[in-house]
């Protein structure tokens, strides 16, 4: 079975990745991994800490000469804002320029929660690990996921839907996302320069108002067979495991596969997607679908069409311009905390979300068509395409 965990908080030494269960002879380029971790600190409105960090994921275990060799890989990914947290002494030296303390609880962030919930009187202690700098380590694994995947010929990309009020308003083809995701440079990560400006003039408002916007991500699973998930459990069901996995990055309020939303407002004549018997050759059969509301699951299998999962990400918590909150300290009214924040992360929360969505997917083709190393499993994998394709 693929697992996978993270450790770390934000200001810490390092973030700690974990992964099992991936077969052995899975071809592991450090360039992939980093370049991924890249595309996470990219975009627009991002803060001044993506200026200090450079991702990197130094890999102490389970790769030799370049493969998987099926045993746990184990990472680590340097965090140089550390140096600059030190000298930080405990809230209790009463010593305010040496304890950095979060004494009034930002209102959408985990401090209030958190802190009543460990009984700790400086939200710094919560914020640390709530952080999404935490979603970095989870792009490390989702790497090698992609990898994986990568060999079966299956592939994660994702853009920007919306940001703010400015939406992209159409389709965007695979071949869309793909171009904008090999881009060297990221901005909004969304596939129309046009839908771009206008994304751009959002994020414009909340810099110059001291405000945040949130937005929506999707992410495109490409090129996987029909058959994958199951119905006969719920939490085998791809779509629930999928919802699961994209709702626990940082931020994200709601998770959409297809269209489910604008569906529940729509007739079934119009929602579903008519059934054809003439599917391309490349095709994995010739049962075809001439468009995709479902997001390419139903009944919790992939049906072979694009797997679509969207996030919807609530605008960012730290407000320069704080909202009201209560000192832990006087009980008193005052502003929420700030120091510095993001401003606008939906590029890079699509990134962590195609991480989510290749773990996901792996874990599924693996818990499918089994196998010790990766040879094992794409036979078995192109063995089962075969019997589909003479269904
Ligand atoms: C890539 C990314 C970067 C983020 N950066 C910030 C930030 O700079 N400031 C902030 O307050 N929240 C930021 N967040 C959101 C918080 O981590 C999140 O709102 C907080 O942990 C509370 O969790 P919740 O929103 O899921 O309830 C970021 C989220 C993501 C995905
Ligand atoms: C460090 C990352 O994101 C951080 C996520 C985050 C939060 O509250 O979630 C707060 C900010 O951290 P800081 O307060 O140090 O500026 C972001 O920069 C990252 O994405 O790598």
């Amino acid at each position: 079975m693929l697992r996978f965990s993270t450790a770390g908080e934000s200001h810490g030494e390092s973030l700690v990745a974990l992964v099992s269960g991936l077969p052995a002879g899975i071809p592991v380029a450090q360039e992939f991994v980093d370049r991924e971790l890249w595309r996470r600190q990219q975009g627009y409105g991002r803060g001044g800490r993506m200026r200090i960090e450079r991702d990197s994921a130094h890999i102490l275990s389970g790769v030799r000469h370049g493969k998987t060799i099926g045993s746990p890989v184990a990472m680590t990914l340097a965090n140089n804002d550390w140096k600059n947290w030190t000298e930080i002494l405990p809230v209790e030296t009463g010593d305010a320029e040496k304890h950095k303390a979060v004494a009034s609880p930002r209102p959408g962030h985990a401090d209030l929660a958190g802190a009543l919930k460990y009984d700790f009187k400086d939200a710094r202690y919560v914020l640390e690990r709530a952080s999404a700098r935490e979603s970095a380590a989870r792009v490390a694994c989702g790497a090698l996921a992609k990898l994986l995947l990568k060999s079966l010929g299956i592939e994660v990309g994702s853009h920007v839907i919306r940001v703010g009020k400015a939406e992209l308003g159409r389709d965007a083809s695979w071949a869309e996302i793909a171009a904008a995701n090999a881009k060297e440079e990221v901005f909004l990560n969304c596939v129309d320069a046009e839908a771009e400006a206008r994304m751009k003039a959002e994020v414009d408002v909340a810099l110059r108002t001291g405000d945040t916007v949130g937005g929506v991500f999707e992410v495109v699973v490409h090129g996987l067979a029909p058959g994958v998930g199951t119905h006969v459990n719920w939490d085998e069901r791809m779509d629930g495991l999928l919802a699961q996995a994209v709702m626990s990055l940082q931020a994200v309020k709601a998770v959409e596969l297809g269209r489910g939303v604008t569906a529940a407002e729509s007739m079934g004549s119009t929602v579903h997607d008519a059934i054809a018997y003439e599917g391309a050759d490349e095709a994995f059969t010739k049962f075809s679908r001439e468009k995709n509301n479902a997001g390419g699951i139903e009944g919790g299998i992939s049906n072979g069409e694009d797997v679509v999962v969207r996030g919807y990400l609530k605008p960012i918590s730290t407000l320069r311009r704080p909202l009201a909150s209560v000192s832990f300290e006087t009980r008193e009214a005052t502003k929420a905390a700030y120091e510095r924040s993001d401003v606008c992360v939906v590029p890079a929360a699509g990134v962590a979300a195609e991480a989510m969505v290749a773990l996901t997917i792996a874990r599924l083709v693996i818990d499918k068509f089994g196998g010790d190393s990766l040879r094992e499993l794409k036979r078995n994998y192109d063995g089962y395409c075969e019997q589909i394709r003479n269904f």
